[in-house]
């Protein structure tokens, strides 16, 4: 039998100073101790955004009040398939609070001190690290996924027809690391066929685009904006 997806809600906090949250696996749970960020199923009838905020509400006491969508990211478990989608939450009222006898840490971008983390959270760890705003030129130096510098134009792949799925693809199996979307067409923010939904690339979209709006781009499901200098 195919397993089916489980689609879950998540949530990523982040203080005015960059820690962002992550919670331990109550016992009794599957991956019981694993470091997560807290969230959990999205139910019948429920939009990703319903699930994260009720969810924040049981294990956290907390009431969200600024969340935007950030990235979609599947893992198959032995357990179950997953589907999560991450939020990036800067505003919330009310003291984080143990409500499932879950630990906390708050964690620092690129010095996570608490471990192991759910292995499908791997990438989100990355891709917290990435810089929000960076500037194409020739000489550019930018993290790829793994962390490691890399010549802009040697591994990027920059389309100029960002409306064609299968280009995007094509440019990811040849490895690009991340994408730089110019143009003026944005791929369909959702749909099984978009690319954000499959989230696992870095993706950075021209300031133009999104009228210098960072907060904008994320919530499109990117990493970040370039400027073309
Ligand atoms: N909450 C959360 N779940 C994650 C993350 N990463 C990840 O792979 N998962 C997986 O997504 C699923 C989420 O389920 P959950 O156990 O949090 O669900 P829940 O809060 O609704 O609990 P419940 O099973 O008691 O109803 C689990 O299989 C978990 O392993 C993450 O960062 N946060
Ligand atoms: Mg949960």
């Amino acid at each position: 039998m195919t397993k089916r997806f489980v689609h879950v809600a998540a949530g990523v906090l982040i203080r005015p100073n960059g820690e962002f949250l992550l919670a331990s696996r109550p016992e009794g749970k599957p991956m019981a101790g694993y470091w997560e960020f807290p969230g959990g199923k999205i139910e019948a009838g429920e939009t990703p955004e319903h699930a994260l905020v009720r969810e924040l509400q049981e294990e956290l006491g907390i009431e969200v009040k600024t969340a935007y969508p950030w990235v979609v990211q599947s893992f198959d478990y032995t357990h179950a398939k997953v589907r999560l989608h991450f939020f990036r939450i800067t505003e919330w009222e009310g003291e984080v609070e143990s409500k499932e006898s879950q630990h906390f840490a708050w964690q620092h971008v690129n010095e996570v001190t608490v471990s192991p983390v759910l292995p499908a959270n791997q990438d989100i760890l990355r891709w917290l690290g990435l810089p929000e705003r960076i500037q194409v030129k020739k000489e550019v130096l930018i993290p790829n996924a793994q962390g490691d510098l890399i010549h802009l134009t040697s591994v990027f792949a920059k389309l100029s027809h960002a409306s064609n799925v299968q280009a995007i693809k094509d440019k990811i199996q040849l490895g690009a690391d991340a994408l730089l979307w110019s143009g003026l067409a944005l791929p369909a923010a959702t749909g099984e066929d978009s690319l954000l939904e499959q989230g696992f690339v870095p993706i950075y979209l021209p300031a133009e685009l999104v009228g210098g709006n960072l907060t904008l781009a994320m919530s499109l499901g990117a990493h970040g904006i370039y400027d073309a200098v």
